[in-house]
């Protein structure tokens, strides 16, 4: 049997703010089809490292490789048509705009141009008919021609991940997809990023640990920046190194 090849390949990320090292050597992977999961105390590094990895921050050090493909110098938009999308730590839609629409403009950043020898009308079609799937996909189809401010704050974080899929990734860079949640919304979106897992390769930063424990196919400890392991989840419950430095006993 042949190994899966990675999607996704850090090697080596390091990043220095200043005097602080906050990702220091970093290596880790994405298979196709995974999910793999960084955790880490605040301030570890993992929202910097998503950030070299979506082409927000330039690396001091290191590759990011994506699909066999060395994308450490491509821009934001290039990684993007790459196949590489990603959703933020604080909800960022634009709440005068219907769900529809919003999930319809980021379907635009990535196929306008190709769109651009459609008449207007038929071009606005097609892609309202990729919003519309992608808002089917998140399980907000329901609610397409609600302006997203009035949206409930899980459901929110269901059009992040709606305007994610427009841009018709292959791989999702989720930044605390759950933060803010109630109870019931993250039962909501842990299903959801279950069912996701099926057409996409992820990696999740997240603090939730139940949901982590619960979706991980890999987990990756951060401390400090650095990688201190990666393994299966029971792996990474047993570990003692992880439960001193960041799990806690009644987590684990
Ligand atoms: N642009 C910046 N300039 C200077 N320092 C920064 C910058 N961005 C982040 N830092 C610092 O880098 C460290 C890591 O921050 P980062 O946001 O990556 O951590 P994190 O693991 O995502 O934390 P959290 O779990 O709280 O979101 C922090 O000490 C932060 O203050």
């Amino acid at each position: 049997m042949t190994a899966r090849a990675p999607l996704l390949r850090i090697e080596g990320l390091s990043k220095r703010f200043g005097g602080l090292t906050v990702t220091d050597d970093v290596w880790l992977d994405v298979l196709p089809g995974e999910i793999h999961a960084v955790i880490g105390p605040n301030g570890a590094g993992k929202t910097t490292l998503i950030n070299e990895v979506s082409g927000a921050l330039a690396p001091d050090a290191g590759r990011v490789l994506f699909d066999g493909l060395d994308i450490t110098r491509l821009s934001m938009p290039r990684r993007v048509r790459a196949g590489l999308a990603r959703t933020f730590q604080v909800t960022c839609v634009l709440p005068g705009f219907s769900a529809l629409e919003n999930v319809a403009l980021a379907a635009q950043a990535r196929d306008g141009s190709s769109f651009r020898f459609l008449r207007p009308a038929a071009g606005e079609a097609r892609l309202n008919a990729a919003a519309r799937e992608a808002l089917e996909a998140v399980g907000l189809a329901g609610r397409a021609a609600v302006p997203a401010g009035a949206l409930a704050h899980g459901e929110k974080r269901q059009l992040e991940l709606a305007i994610a899929l427009a841009t018709r990734p292959r791989l999702l860079l989720l930044d605390e997809p759950l933060a803010g949640a109630g109870p019931e919304e993250t039962e909501r979106l842990i299903a959801l990023l279950d069912r996701l897992r099926a057409d996409y390769a992820i990696l999740l930063v997240e603090h939730d640990m139940r949901a982590v424990f619960a979706l991980a196919d890999r987990i990756s400890v951060l401390v400090y920046g650095r990688v201190v392991a990666t393994g299966a989840p029971p792996e990474i419950r047993a570990n003692p190194e992880v439960r001193a430095a960041y799990l806690g006993e009644d987590e684990a």
